[in-house]
């Protein structure tokens, strides 16, 4: 299955849960990024620009859907069409959550760079343009708002009827 959503909706961390439960392996697609080249997704964003990251990105993806597992994408990742292509066939959760509760999760810190200058309208404004992209994507929509990340967990399994995928 696949974890999709706005940045800090929580996706690294409930995909974790999820896979300890399930006893499944996760693939993170940014922490398979950073292994790969051996440097962070900030320094790629800001040495080799955003279109070099999103082509690492669909590459990790590629990978990634070959082995089964939880997979939790990058917020930009399924704007991507062979994005979209490559995780077709696989039950996707929507992780939901608003500015509100997205913003003391980030912090907003320099580890994502595309919210590096003004982020809370960054963030808007992204997701103004992903939201509609995420909600025809999703099989599942799951709101994060003032939920624990195991609460989160919980209600990803049971909306998946507590099947692992
Ligand atoms: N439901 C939640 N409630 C509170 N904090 C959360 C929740 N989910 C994740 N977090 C925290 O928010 C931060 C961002 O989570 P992360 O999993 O990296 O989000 P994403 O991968 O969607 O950007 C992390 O510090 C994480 O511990
Ligand atoms: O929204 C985006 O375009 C991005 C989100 C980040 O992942 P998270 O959504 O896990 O923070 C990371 O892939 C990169 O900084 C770009
Ligand atoms: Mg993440």
């Amino acid at each position: 299955m696949v974890l999709i959503g706005p940045p800090g909706a929580g996706k690294s961390t409930v995909g974790r849960l999820l896979a300890e439960r399930w006893g499944l392996d996760l693939v993170d697609t940014d922490a398979e990024v950073e292994s790969a080249t051996g440097r962070t997704i900030s320094d790629i964003f800001v040495e080799d620009g955003e279109p070099a990251f999103r082509a690492l990105e669909v590459e990790a993806v590629r990978a990634a859907v070959r082995r089964p597992g939880v997979l939790a994408l990058g917020g930009g990742a399924p704007m991507q069409e062979p994005v979209q292509e490559l995780i077709a066939d696989l039950p996707v959760v929507l992780l939901e959550v608003g500015i509100a509760d997205a913003s003391p999760r980030i912090g907003f810190d320099r580890s994502r760079p595309l919210l590096s200058v003004n982020p809370r309208a960054q963030w808007s404004r992204l997701m103004e343009q992903r939201r509609p992209t995420y909600a025809r994507l999703a099989d599942v929509v799951v709101d994060t708002s003032g939920r624990s990340a195991d609460d989160v967990a919980t209600a990803v399994a049971a909306a998946l009827e507590d099947g692992a995928p």
